[in-house]
């Protein structure tokens, strides 16, 4: 059975599936999601993504694609990589900066790597996107996980909007590699993009959209609620239930 046109992407991360749905707005593929909080194991970034595919895979009984990102330091011989998620949980940005601090090398590798699985019992196929940037202290919106922290250009990933990120990201990389194997796949079948890529507020995340797989986590572990809500009458947004009461982010 040759790759679907229409891929059913698994994460818990509402965030992901945004720029994810953003960066291929225009190719003819359709993203589906279901929001599962798989079982990471350890190892290597392939391991683990390749694991994730899998299990996928078994819990839907299908073709599936799933992630897993990476914030490599150099300086720490390419820690905390997959096991960012845990790092920034206990010490947010500010704790993931202080752990550069007795270093002068402040260079990072933004690592997303796609596994697709066609099914149980099928050899998960990977696509890696690497962005090389540096840890700064916290600049722009906590909007998504360490965004604030990972400078490329000058900028942060967060001071940057939705659609310069998606331009040069470690996701954007991989899922160019994905596109191509799909347009291999479909001898050209998947359609190409428009001259203007779509600029989407990656901010305001589709209620919708993202509310119809189940239940997001953020990166501090919290549920985020995924609500139709209109901000200012001008857009969707997502608005979150934390202990602190209703907020109107989503930072994972
Ligand atoms: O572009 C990004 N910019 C900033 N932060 C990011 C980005 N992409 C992932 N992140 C964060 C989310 C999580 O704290 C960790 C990856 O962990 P990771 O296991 O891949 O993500 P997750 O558990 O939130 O979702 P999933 O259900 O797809 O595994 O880095
Ligand atoms: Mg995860």
């Amino acid at each position: 059975m040759s790759a679907a046109k229409t891929l059913l992407f698994v994460t818990s991360n509402a965030n992901k599936l945004a720029e994810v749905k953003a960066i291929l707005a225009t190719t003819g593929i359709t993203v589906e999601s279901k929001s599962i909080e798989l079982i990471e194991i350890q190892g290597t970034i392939e391991e683990i993504s390749k694991d994730k595919a899998r299990r996928a895979a078994d819990n839907v009984g299908g073709p599936v694609l799933v992630e897993d990102t990476a914030l490599c330091f150099n300086a720490l011989k390419g820690l905390p990589g997959p096991y960012v998620k845990h790092f920034l949980k206990e010490l947010k940005n500010d704790g993931l900066v202080k752990m550069l601090a007795a270093y002068d090398d402040k260079r990072a590798q933004a690592v997303c790597t796609f596994a697709y699985c066609e099914g149980p019992g099928q050899e998960p196929i990977l696509f890696e996107g690497r962005t090389d940037g540096k840890i700064v202290r916290q600049r722009g919106e906590p909007t998504f996980g360490w965004d604030p922290i990972f400078e490329i250009g000058g900028s942060t990933y967060a001071e940057m909007d939705s659609y310069q990120k998606n331009k040069i990201s470690h996701r954007f990389k991989a899922l160019q590699k994905l596109k191509a194997w799909l347009e291999e796949k479909h001898g050209g079948g998947v359609a190409p993009p428009p001259a203007a890529p779509q600029r989407i507020d990656r901010r305001n995340l589709g209620g919708h959209e993202v509310a119809q797989g189940g239940n997001f986590f953020d990166s501090f572990g919290e549920e985020v609620k995924p609500r139709a809500i209109n901000i200012a009458g001008d857009g969707m947004g997502i608005r979150k239930e934390t202990g602190r009461g209703w907020q109107f982010d989503n930072p994972n």
